[in-house]
């Protein structure tokens, strides 16, 4: 093959690669077993083939590459080879064509495979996992409390620096039941009403600080300590925090150690030790003379309301004006080494923060987490007002703005969300992240689903994270194979975690169990699939449909649902601002009305029979509060893109998941095409496929013909009124047609509310399976719901 053609070869397959990126294979992957056939032959192949390129660049490393896994989480040293190897390649061309001039000194050929850079060795294993230290949380005054539908209230038990005093809010969410749900900031008012003091808008001299290892760090783990500490801080008008974080050996997690600096001082407080003493640093950290300068604070906010009852009023958060400085980093690691020529030693931001003593290594980390950061603020305030002159913009109050909306971060509890796995540990994201490759049909999201739910009240009870119970990794894998005898369990992986070899019974009947209850449900649908008096349920829910079409919606079919809605909204209506969007119900007439008549579509999701709370009527709201800095408003727009979800209780747990935007009338006549979804598609659907509110609009556009022509299918369907079992015919006609989500259905009741209904009124056939079969193979219009990012060790500190 000449040059020129293996050029074009490699361009087209860069060209390929770079589309393929654009897909959302693990999608299509989930949907279509045929698709996911060819690409797992695709993906053997490359492995096939790293491992033999290794094998002939350097064997010993060839072994590295079991599965294709492998090469995704090494694919630095497989990219570093193969540039290497192409450059390589490029040079040896060269030389044969006689590009090349012989150089003077021969240099030494290029090393066959990248030199691995100059990194620090890893922290030893112990200070990451000090596995065998007791849990600090055993002797904190209240023991952690991992309730799934905790109504947890603010720490605060005295409020300094109150424009609104405590007694005045503490009237306000008792007399408004509502409040009850979403607290109040208890310092949204001095937050909002905040300017920074006019000083902080002139340029100044950056005050210069002594280097870290020069400043002994002050250990604050005594009253009397603490109380020294406040009053020199007192006498500041900037400090610096951070805090340090522990949250795998606990099921909410809790703050270890918080790091202060003022120009002349370094505290680390061990907030292990004064965990219950802490709410005196309000008079300080709540002081608006008193600037409080954190770098990536998100998490800080947070974390200082729900351990501490502590609150930020006049936040300077030093990330934010990397971010408007549009600085090429944004990390500390990033301003230490720009204005302090300093190089952070990151291999500690994950450390296990709970041992005691803590190594000075470790102190000395936390130390320099604060001790530079008012002298880089005084830095990047003179950026920020050099730069505002040049642009003409106002920099530093934008900074200011964006600080203030992260002051107002609410700390607030994540429900377990069994039904549509919201949350971060949500089982949707769970599933999508890591379980869409094998995690596939009906059974395998049922017994997942169990071992989820497993998962998270054993996490709870242990008072451990999820991940330490059983990583997501280990969940895939067991729901996978589904061991269903003890010994299969064990021998199912080398990294089974402590609490799955001790709990291995335990997971074994929950499989069974989810094993049963699928069978059981399978076994009823196909019941129903020969039930010839439910056959014409479906049309008469239609001309129910077509009938409200000219009054307000039929809402009496909430009305059964109004005391699960109750429990349901203390359970999920405080679903965290921090992770996820907020569920709230619909809880007058005239709201679920108003919600209803906006309903796009429903979909029908039946959810695994071992849901724990039956779901009634839900109306999925984005509610994230104030949005902030790009991360803020990133989490708040993929909120926002989740469709609303509206299910309706039953046995077989059969709800309905809507989405709003569109008006009534294209609701309406859309719900004239009313088949319904299989368990298997909608949950496919739902987990993975609903598309973005705002695409509504261009479905609608392309969707108006579809609808011309799916009108006259229906006539046709009407006419010949054709029997439950007949569906090739139908599915094969429209199965090249692109699927059409405005067009979709609309009522899509639980199976028992459907025979109800239709033994009082139905006369045409209903096909429950046609739907679902033109849903799985015309996807190509489905968006993937986007779900907010996670925390812990997969959320990046900035
Ligand atoms: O990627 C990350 C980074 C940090 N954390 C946790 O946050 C705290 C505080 O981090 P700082 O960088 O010191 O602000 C740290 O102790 C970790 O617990 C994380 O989970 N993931
Ligand atoms: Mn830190």
């Amino acid at each position: 093959m000449d040059e020129s053609k293996l050029f074009k070869s490699f361009m087209n397959t860069t060209a390929f690669c770079s589309e393929l990126e654009k897909l959302d294979i693990p999608f299509y992957r989930s949907i279509d077993s045929e698709f996911s056939e060819n690409l797992k032959n695709v993906s053997s192949r490359v492995l096939k083939n790293i491992q033999l390129l290794f094998s002939k660049v350097d064997r010993s490393r060839a072994a590295d590459f079991v599965d294709i896994e492998d090469i995704e989480n090494r694919w630095l040293e497989v990219s570093d080879t193969l540039d290497i190897l192409f450059e390589k390649t490029d040079h040896c061309l060269d030389k044969a064509k006689g590009l090349l001039k012989r150089p003077r000194i021969e240099s030494s050929p290029l090393p066959a495979v990248a030199p691995k850079k100059q990194k620090r060795e890893k922290l030893p294993y112990r200070m990451i996992h000090a596995a065998h230290l007791p849990k600090p949380q055993l002797r904190f005054q209240s023991s952690p409390n991992n309730d799934r539908n905790l109504t947890w209230f603010w720490k605060l038990t005295e409020k300094p620096n109150a424009l609104v005093p405590l007694d005045k809010l503490l009237a306000q969410v008792e007399s408004d039941p509502s409040l009850a749900n979403s607290l109040p900031h208890p310092y949204g008012t001095e937050i909002k009403n905040n300017r920074y003091p006019p000083w902080v808008y002139e340029v100044t001299n950056p005050t210069v600080m002594g280097s870290v290892d020069e400043t002994r760090p002050i250990w604050v783990d005594t009253e009397e300590a603490l109380k020294d500490m406040l009053k020199e801080l007192q006498k500041s008008d900037a400090i610096a925090v951070d805090l340090e974080h522990h949250d795998y050996r606990s099921f909410r997690g809790y703050v270890c150690l918080m790091q202060i600096s003022n120009r002349k001082y370094d505290w680390v407080v061990d907030t292990l030790q004064l965990r219950e003493e802490l709410q005196c640093l309000n008079t300080v950290f709540t002081d608006p003379k008193i600037i409080k300068v954190l770098h990536g604070a998100n998490m800080d906010i947070i974390w200082l309301q729900r351990d501490f009852g502590l609150y930020i009023v006049n936040l300077f958060d030093t990330y934010c004006a990397t971010k408007v400085l549009g600085f090429e980093g944004n990390g500390l690691a990033f301003l230490l080494q720009k204005y302090c020529d300093y190089e952070a030693d990151k291999r500690y931001q994950m450390a296990d923060w709970r041992i005691r003593p803590l190594p000075k290594d470790m102190l000395s980390y936390a130390q320099s987490d604060t001790h530079y950061l008012l002298y880089i603020w005084d830095h990047l305030r003179n950026d920020l007002l050099e730069n505002s002159v040049k642009r003409k913009e106002n920099l530093l109050q934008s900074v200011e703005n964006s600080s203030k909306q992260i002051a107002l971060r609410k700390y607030e509890v994540e429900p377990y969300d069994p039904v549509y796995g919201l949350g971060t540990d949500g089982w949707r994201n769970v599933l999508s992240k890591f379980g869409s490759a094998k995690i596939i049909g009906r059974e395998a999201i049922t017994i997942f689903k169990a071992l989820h739910d497993w998962r998270d009240s054993t996490a709870r009870k242990e008072d451990e994270s999820v991940r330490y119970v059983m990583p997501n990794h280990l969940l895939i894998t067991i729901a996978a194979n589904k061991p269903m005898e003890t010994l299969d369990l064990l021998s199912i992986s080398k990294q089974l975690t402590p609490l799955v070899r001790v709990y291995a019974d335990e997971i074994v009947q929950v499989i069974r169990d989810a094993q049963n209850a699928y069978n059981k449900q399978i076994d009823q649908e196909k019941s129903f699939g020969t039930d010839k008096e439910a056959a014409p349920l479906m049309t008469s829910i239609v001309s129910n449909v077509e009938d409200s079409d000219k009054t307000a919606p039929d809402v009496s079919i909430f009305e059964s649902t109004k005391k699960n809605a109750t429990i349901l909204n203390k359970l999920m209506a405080k679903s965290s601002d921090l992770f996820t969007a907020k569920v709230t119900f619909p809880s007058t007439v005239d709201d679920r009305k108003e919600k209803l008549s906006s309903v796009t579509e429903k979909i029908s999701l039946n959810v695994a029979p071992s849901v724990e709370h039956p779901i009634t009527t839900v109306t999925e709201e984005s509610n994230l509060e104030n949005p902030t800095d790009e991360s803020l408003s990133q989490a708040q727009a993929a909120t926002k893109e989740e469709p609303s979800i509206e299910g309706r209780d039953s046995d077989e747990n059969s709800i309905v998941v809507r989405q709003l935007g569109i008006n009534k009338k294209k609701r309406l006549s859309s719900a004239m095409n009313t088949d319904m979804p299989s368990l298997d598609d909608t949950i496919n659907l739902t987990d993975q496929a609903l598309p973005a509110n705002n695409d509504s609009e261009e479905n609608m556009s392309s969707s108006k013909k579809k609808r011309q022509r799916k009108k006259k299918k229906k006539e046709a369907k009407i006419t010949t009124s054709l029997p439950v079992a007949n569906t090739e015919a139908q599915e094969s006609a429209t199965a090249n047609e692109a699927f059409d989500y405005s067009n979709q259905d609309n009522f899509l009741l639980k199976m028992d509310e459907r025979k109800r209904v239709m033994r009082n009124q139905s006369e045409k056939s209903f096909n429950p399976m046609n739907r679902a079969t033109q849903v799985r193979r015309n996807v190509k219009e489905l968006k993937k719901p986007k779900i907010s990012e996670g925390k812990s060790t997969s959320f990046k500190k900035t």
